[in-house]
């Protein structure tokens, strides 16, 4: 057990959000963490100062977090962030703030599910092997945003694997006569997302060639499963000066 002096000063941004509310306990809960801070919308950002967060963890939504993390690193306050969202150029935007501030770390995540992580890195394994390529993402009904970021993010892994082998588009014969009935096309990998209740996250990559595919899948039945990544994220990151993304540097 860590002095409390010693602790990790940590706040969370999306505080009463799904993933919020469980970063808070999950923080809460590790005994070398302080939560300093929860703050929500219409809370002020500056409270996350006034604390003294030397960590703060966002889920908050697509729309809101650019500003959020550009405040933190503003103010040189390390950053974990699992918000969705990032696009390349976005990622790009956060690394030229980042230069301007030697010595702050910033973390983004598509997932935070160690089990989410390794069924990215098998997908990625397996793209070489396979000429056609799904991949079926299904979330609770209340998520803002399609496709997921971990299915944008699995579809770019595979596009990089499938283009350094040189093995060209995924064979389709198929006229999209009505819109969508095809998914979304990300970087040449069509990507489906479901929504249902009942459902929390979950993702399947389907591979196929010649008289056999692969099903590589992933489950979060329970927001918890998240939070082992996020804790190892938030004690990483003051260490790592710059943009880390994704957790599987940190594994
Ligand atoms: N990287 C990962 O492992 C995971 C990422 N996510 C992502 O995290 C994000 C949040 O997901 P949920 O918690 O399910 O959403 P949610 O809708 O339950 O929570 C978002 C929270 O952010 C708050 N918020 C909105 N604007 C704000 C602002 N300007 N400042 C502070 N708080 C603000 C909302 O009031 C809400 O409480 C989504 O982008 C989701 O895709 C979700 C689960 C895992
Ligand atoms: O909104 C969610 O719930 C989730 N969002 C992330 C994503 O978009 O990939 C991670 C996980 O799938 C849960």
């Amino acid at each position: 057990m860590s002095d409390e002096q010693d602790a990790i000063r940590v706040a969370v941004l999306g505080a009463r959000g799904r993933m919020g509310a469980e970063v808070c306990k999950a923080v809460d809960a590790a005994t070398d963490m302080k939560l300093v801070a929860a703050v929500d919308q219409g809370d002020a950002l500056a409270d996350l100062a006034d604390a003294g967060a030397q960590v703060v963890v966002d889920f908050t939504t697509p729309d809101v977090v650019m500003d959020n993390l550009r405040w933190c690193v503003d103010q040189g306050i390390h950053t974990v962030v699992g918000t969705t969202g990032f696009t390349e150029q976005r990622l790009e935007q956060v690394r030229g703030w980042l230069a301007d501030k030697p010595g702050v770390g910033v973390v983004i995540a598509p997932n935070f599910g160690i089990g989410a992580v390794l069924m990215m890195q098998f997908a990625a394994r397996a793209a070489r092997y396979f000429e056609s390529v799904e991949i079926i993402e299904q979330h609770h009904p209340g998520k803002l945003d399609a496709p997921s970021g971990t299915a944008t993010h699995t579809a770019r892994l595979i596009a990089a694997a499938r283009a350094e082998a040189d093995l060209g588009p995924v064979p389709d014969a198929t006229k999209d006569e009505v819109a969508g009935a095809r998914g979304a096309d990300i970087d040449g990998v069509r990507v489906h997302a479901v929504r249902a209740t009942g459902l929390v996250a979950h993702q399947e990559v389907l591979f196929g060639t010649t008289g056999e595919t692969l099903t590589i899948r992933h489950d979060s039945y329970d927001r918890v499963s998240f939070m082992p990544g996020v804790l190892l994220a938030v004690r990483a990151v003051p260490t790592r000066p710059g943009l880390t993304v994704a957790l599987d540097p940190l594994l």
